[in-house]
């Protein structure tokens, strides 16, 4: 009998390893983590008391900090070995962050700042060509899903309100749809109504793009939109809120 044929096998969103994180002079370890995967397209809702280090993992992740031990593969590439401008480009094609502070550049309209993702990614432009529209088309369409009118996206990013910039910032994570989204606390600033619409567009275009999605936020009635609730304290044996 012939064998069945192979599967290919799907790597993993997000694979840590015997991970290790200590911050510069802190006495003792932020982060220690075993294993914990965040399977392709999986949703998983991540809490944990303030201090206790989801800020610090989501850095980890996205390649912003390295671990003294251990790794961490995004979509199967260990981003150790990755440096520099390879590192970039690797984060530019693979990951929509949405930062707890925006991270907007002040001095770029909104649709600029939308528009950047695409500029520095080779990958995204031609997954928007490949879903057959264009990087402007796409910040129309992320705009209007997101209540962003078309005057204010000619503002630029300093002049906007805050639940207005978290907002441009879903929509610069979103385009070109990165096969992993990173959000930390990303409906701080919003009203509940406007809360309520980020999370579907965002649920949305995740289904669209089979993304997977790590979502922080200290809002629990938001959980059960997830595949799955995480407490950093059950993967993390560093265990405790640093003050
Ligand atoms: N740049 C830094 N330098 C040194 N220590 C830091 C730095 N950033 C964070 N820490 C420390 O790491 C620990 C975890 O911080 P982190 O921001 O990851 O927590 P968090 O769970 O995201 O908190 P919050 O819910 O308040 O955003 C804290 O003790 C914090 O003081």
């Amino acid at each position: 009998m012939n064998a069945p044929p192979a599967t290919p096998a799907v790597a993993p969103a997000v694979a840590l390893q015997q991970l290790s994180y200590t911050w510069p002079r802190a006495t003792a370890p932020c982060l220690l983590i075993e294993d914990f995967v965040l399977a392709a397209g999986e949703r998983v809702f991540l809490h944990g008391p303030s201090g206790s280090g989801k800020t610090t993992l989501l850095s980890l992740i996205g390649g912003v900090l390295d671990p003294q031990a251990g790794s961490v593969s995004v979509h199967g590439q260990v981003l150790g070995p990755l440096r520099g401008g390879r590192r970039d480009r690797f984060r530019a094609d693979h990951i929509g962050f949405v930062f707890q502070l925006f991270n907007l550049i002040p001095y770029l309209s909104a649709r600029d700042n939308i528009l950047l993702p695409c500029r520095f990614s080779a990958a995204r432009r031609a997954r928007v060509a490949g879903a057959g529209t264009t990087p402007a088309a796409e910040v129309a369409r992320l705009a209007a899903r997101l209540d962003l009118d078309g005057a204010l996206l000619e503002r630029p990013a300093a002049e906007l309100s805050v639940g207005q910039q978290q907002r441009v910032a879903a929509a610069r994570a979103l385009i070109g749809r990165p096969p992993l989204v990173i959000a930390d606390e990303p409906t701080s600033a919003l009203d509940a109504d406007r809360q309520r619409g980020f999370l579907d567009l965002l649920l949305a275009e995740c289904s669209a793009a089979a993304a997977a999605l790590l979502f922080v936020s200290h809002d629990a009635r938001l959980a059960e939109r997830f595949d799955r609730r995480v407490a950093l304290a059950e993967i993390n044996r560093a265990g405790g809120v640093q003050r």
